[in-house]
């Protein structure tokens, strides 16, 4: 890992493309550095990644003049109670009381899509009516779709080379978490934080304090945009720049299972600078869940298996009841 101009001081950089080439030792002097990363606040950057630039243009583009359509527009998109894709609409939201706390809602709308295929012989009633479920997709604006599922497609892609990262990270071999990940069933969120007008509520955030639930969250925050902290394990907020031509990265609560507690999910939140007031802020986060059916087991062997499907429709129905 290095660091980057663009980057806060300290904040680390995985260079997957130098992971990729790199020979065995190679590879596990930059495991070494993720390991220490995730054990102290498991975020980080990922740079040389790979993913084509108009991959992340064409969703950039389509997701700006989406959040500007008229608000009767974007309600068509609003979920049935229980369903876990589409448009969700200014106060639909707090993502602290997921965690028990009582907030105003968070001051954002967000468009949430999942996988686009199900897998083969895949009959399981709560997977086809969860995860599986049918994204609803805008009339407008036009090659919305295709951009949306080439960018998911990418992320997938992101998402298993960054496994094989964490594989070597924990000295497992780099192709440990392979078939586990082979059919995830991760979801996709784009975050539009509109401009406020009206001073928020005590209490309100951008986005409320929160731990990611899956294995892995690919987050692009908006270029040149400010907002997103993390907790540090000092019990201070820091703030998280965006890193120029590099996803900005996070573990959650399931890998934090995975590896016995060895690595932290750790609370982040969006906040508002005051020179963001009058400015709207997106994002597009990517929250990687291994296959329906896979048995998360902490890698020590000790505990109960958690199923990775039920696992997270448990932790989206507690959030949205
Ligand atoms: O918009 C951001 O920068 C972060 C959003 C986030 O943490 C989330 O939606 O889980
Ligand atoms: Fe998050």
């Amino acid at each position: 890992m290095s660091l980057d101009d663009s980057a806060a001081p300290d904040f680390p950089i995985l260079d997957l493309g130098a992971f990729a080439a790199a020979d065995a030792a190679g590879r596990a002097a930059i495991g070494a550095e993720v390991d220490r990363t995730c054990r102290e606040t498991g975020f980080l950057a990922v740079g040389n990644h790979g993913v084509p630039e108009e991959v992340i243009a064409g969703l950039w583009s389509r997701l700006t003049t989406f959040f500007d359509l008229p608000p009767e527009e974007k309600q068509k998109l609003k979920p049935a109670p229980g369903d876990p894709y589409g448009y969700l609409g200014p106060g639909s939201e707090a993502l602290a009381k997921s965690r028990g706390e009582d907030t105003p809602p968070d001051l954002k709308e967000s468009f949430n899509g999942g996988p686009q295929a199900v897998p083969e012989g895949e009959t399981d009633p709560q997977a086809l009516a969860f995860c599986y479920a049918p994204t609803p997709w805008p009339e407008a604006p036009e090659g919305f779709r295709e951009a949306w599922t080439a960018y998911y497609a990418e992320m997938e892609a992101l998402a298993a080379r960054i496994m094989e990262v964490f594989a070597v990270a924990l000295d497992l071999p780099q192709d440990h978490f392979a078939d586990v990940i082979d059919a995830p069933v991760s979801g996709m969120r784009a975050l539009n934080y509109p401009a406020q007008e009206v001073a928020p509520e005590e209490g309100q955030l951008r986005a409320g304090a929160h731990t990611d639930y899956g294995s892995l969250t690919i987050l692009l925050p908006e270029p040149g945009s400010r907002g997103l902290e993390i907790l540090t394990p000092e019990g201070t907020w820091r703030g998280i720049p965006p890193v120029e031509g590099a996803f900005v990265i996070n573990i959650g609560d399931l890998m934090t299972l995975w590896t016995g507690g060895e690595w932290v999910s750790t609370l982040h939140r969006v906040v508002t600078p005051p020179e963001w007031a009058t400015r709207r802020r997106m994002s597009i986060a990517y929250f990687h869940q291994p296959n329906w059916h896979a048995e998360i087991r902490p890698l020590a062997g000790e505990g109960e298996p958690v199923l990775s499907g039920p696992y997270l429709m448990g932790k989206f129905n507690a959030a949205n009841s």
